[in-house]
């Protein structure tokens, strides 16, 4: 659905040259949510920006359901971009118009008459759960439902691609979630294919099938969300997902421990407890559980246990062998990585 092909965006400012965006592959299929995570200055805007060619990128070509926007004549590109909708963290909603006129008004800039911009706003409305708030204005709505317009704004003139610029980073937790969780429902059905760009790991664990981790202008890590998960490649994918499963152990119960601190990963859905209790029966050896979680990413488990093993050495070391055998990872925590986060 969308293709970038070494894609570059370069500024000058104040006589230097700055890359935004550093030679970028990457390709986005039909139907999927996919997400862009990175620090703040990595180039997600810029990219973001590049696939309806808000920003022309330096060098590089953009494809959009095979068609090289670059080729296209300026009325053309005009109509290739009323199928990509766009979201705002600020929401840019007219402050002066009312919910249902904020929504018309991109029908009207399209040609619909007002027949059909009456029927599509109260759809629309419908669809963003909020038919009861039409006449009001922006000053009067909460940031959750000031997005909910824009998303339906965006939506209005049936768009096959929806691009969200940070669009939950100025919500809080629980308006989050409602919003993603809007997404996902329009995603689902209507088909649309999202791309999201976030600095949130949250959001890309709630909503995206596939993501990539940016810095410094370039594409560091990609890949379906699970596998970034589960095997992060990269230092900065590592610190992004801590951002999700890390966990400190109290420095009191830290200091108590005497035997070896075990993490353990589990994939999918492996018994978790059947696997330590068969490993502490087959060897002569006590083990504490301190610490389990289970994280549903994508609606897939990804399991999180950490254990004190205690008893003789050779035995602890073969009760590890045993899970390395069993579980997707172990990570064995010598004393002196026992104050690091456990993610
Ligand atoms: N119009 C511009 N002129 C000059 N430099 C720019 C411009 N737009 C972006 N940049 C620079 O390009 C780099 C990438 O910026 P970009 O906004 O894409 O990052 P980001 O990951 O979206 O960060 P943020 O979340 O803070 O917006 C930064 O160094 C930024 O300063």
């Amino acid at each position: 659905m969308i293709k970038l092909e070494n894609i570059t965006k370069k500024y000058t400012s104040k006589g230097k040259q700055i890359i935004g965006v550093d030679d970028v592959t990457l390709t986005v299929e039909a139907g999927e949510v996919f997400g862009i995570v990175g620090y703040s200055g990595a180039g997600k805007s810029t990219l973001l920006r590049c696939i309806n060619l808000l920003e022309k990128p330096t060098s590089g070509k953009v494809f959009v359901d095979g068609v090289n926007l670059h080729k296209l004549s300026p009325k053309d590109l005009r109509k290739a971009r009323q199928s990509i909708g766009m979201i705002f963290q600020g929401f840019h909603l007219v402050s002066s118009k009312t919910v249902y006129e904020n929504v018309a008004f991109a029908l009207r800039a399209a040609g619909a008459d007002k027949k059909q911009i009456k029927q599509r706003v109260d759809e629309l409305l419908a669809l963003v759960g909020l038919e009861d708030r039409k006449h009001q204005y922006p000053a009067q709505l909460s940031g959750g439902q000031k997005q909910r317009v824009s998303i339906a704004r965006a939506l209005a003139n049936q768009p096959k691609i929806l691009l969200c610029d940070e669009a939950t980073s100025a919500l809080d937790p629980g308006t989050t979630k409602s919003i993603l969780a809007l997404l996902k429902k329009i995603n689902k059905e209507l088909g649309l294919t999202i791309v999201v760009i976030t600095h949130e790991m949250e959001v890309v664990k709630e909503i995206c099938s596939r993501c990539a981790v940016m810095q410094d202008g370039k594409v560091v890590e990609h890949g379906p969300t699970y596998d970034i998960f589960s095997d992060p490649a990269n230092p900065l994918t590592l610190s992004f997902i801590q951002t999700v499963l890390s966990f400190d152990l109290p420095e009191e119960l830290l200091g108590e421990i005497n035997g070896k601190l075990v993490r353990l990963q589990f994939k999918g859905n492996i018994a978790a407890d059947a696997v330590v209790s068969d490993m502490l029966q087959a060897f002569p050896i006590r083990g504490n559980i301190l610490h389990g979680k289970v994280e549903y990413i994508q609606s897939k488990p990804l399991g999180i246990f950490v254990m004190e093993l205690n008893g003789n050495e050779a035995e602890v070391n073969k009760a590890i062998a045993y899970l390395r055998d069993k579980v997707s990872k172990v990570e064995v925590f010598d004393d002196g990585s026992r104050n690091r986060h456990l993610a």
